[in-house]
């Protein structure tokens, strides 16, 4: 397993260099992580951020796994989240994050934040974005025109109704499925065509399973850099949260939050944003509404 990660971390946290050689020396952003320890109550805490706003979010497209970069201001938010986490002095031992360069930059510009850049990196598809199908590169709001927001809303936050596929002559089609970091992973079998959240967290929760929770057990102090679904499916895991309820919960980018877990990695505290509550509403309220007709 850890020699796999290894390939996979030189794979792709190598390719972005323009984020990662300033800040490794080894051009491997080892880095990081979140998690404060309470060794002497044996609870675990973990740290986990949706990356900064991409360029995709401030165009308001469906994004899934298309690769976009981070705006100038979700770069920034990365920067503030990386602050923050300093400002706290928290120590992670290792970081988790997608494919997805999005993930992978907002989590080295906040190891570099925490001088935190040499831990290791985990890259992992089971974390990348839930895949919009033929959604991808659609406007949200455009969307919301001709199909109605009800429909929209449905296929942003619903369980277990996926998007409609993505078809062969879809417009980012080979982009995505030729992409080389897919090659060893997923499995033709695996690689999605679209994904309702239920189907993002038959895969995403193997992973944490099974790879993060064996490393909180060891007291590996954990920060995870993920995406606004993938991460949605883990807290819908963890808390337990009705099909109905997940429906309303909208991450906001670039805002970390903590949970505490306890000795059977259930919640003791759930979703502790690291920043301002009065922000963090507004910033959830703003991604709700990406889905309103203009
Ligand atoms: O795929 C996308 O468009 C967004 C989430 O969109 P919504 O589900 O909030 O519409 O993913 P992220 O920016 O977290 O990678």
């Amino acid at each position: 397993m850890l020699n796999y990660f290894t390939k996979s971390i030189f794979k792709a946290i190598i390719r972005p260099k323009i984020w990662c050689t300033s800040i490794s020396k080894k051009n491997v952003c080892t880095a990081l992580h979140a998690i404060k320890k309470c060794s002497t109550t044996n609870n675990y805490r973990v740290v986990m951020v949706r990356h900064g706003e991409s360029e995709w979010n401030e165009k308001n497209l469906f994004c899934g796994w298309y690769d976009a970069k981070l705006s100038p201001k979700g770069l920034q938010e990365a920067v503030n989240a990386g602050k923050t986490l300093k400002l706290n002095n928290y120590v992670f031992d290792v970081a988790h994050t997608s494919v997805l360069q999005r993930a992978q930059h907002t989590l080295c510009t906040i190891l570099d934040e925490l001088d935190q850049v040499e831990i290791p990196v985990h890259v992992t598809w089971r974390l990348n974005e839930r895949h919009y199908g033929g959604l991808t590169g659609l406007d949200k709001s455009e969307t919301a025109a001709k199909y109605g927001e009800k429909q929209v809303k449905v296929w942003r936050r619903s369980f277990d109704t996926p998007p409609p596929p993505m078809e062969k002559d879809h417009a980012y089609y080979d982009q995505i499925v030729k992409d080389p970091r897919y090659t060893d992973e997923p499995s033709g079998k695996e690689f999605p065509m679209f994904e309702s959240l239920k189907l993002t967290i038959e895969r995403t929760l193997p992973y944490w399973n099974e790879v993060i929770v064996p490393q909180m057990k060891l007291g590996k102090r954990i920060i995870i850099a993920a995406h606004g679904n993938s991460l949605r499916g883990i807290i819908k895991y963890l808390d337990n949260l009705s099909d109905d309820t997940i429906m309303n919960l909208n991450l906001p980018t670039g805002i970390p939050f903590e949970y505490t877990l306890d000795e059977n990695f259930k919640p003791i505290v759930s979703l502790k944003f690291l920043g301002d509550a009065e922000t963090v509403k507004k910033a959830m309220a703003a991604v709700a509404s990406q889905g309103k007709a203009k």
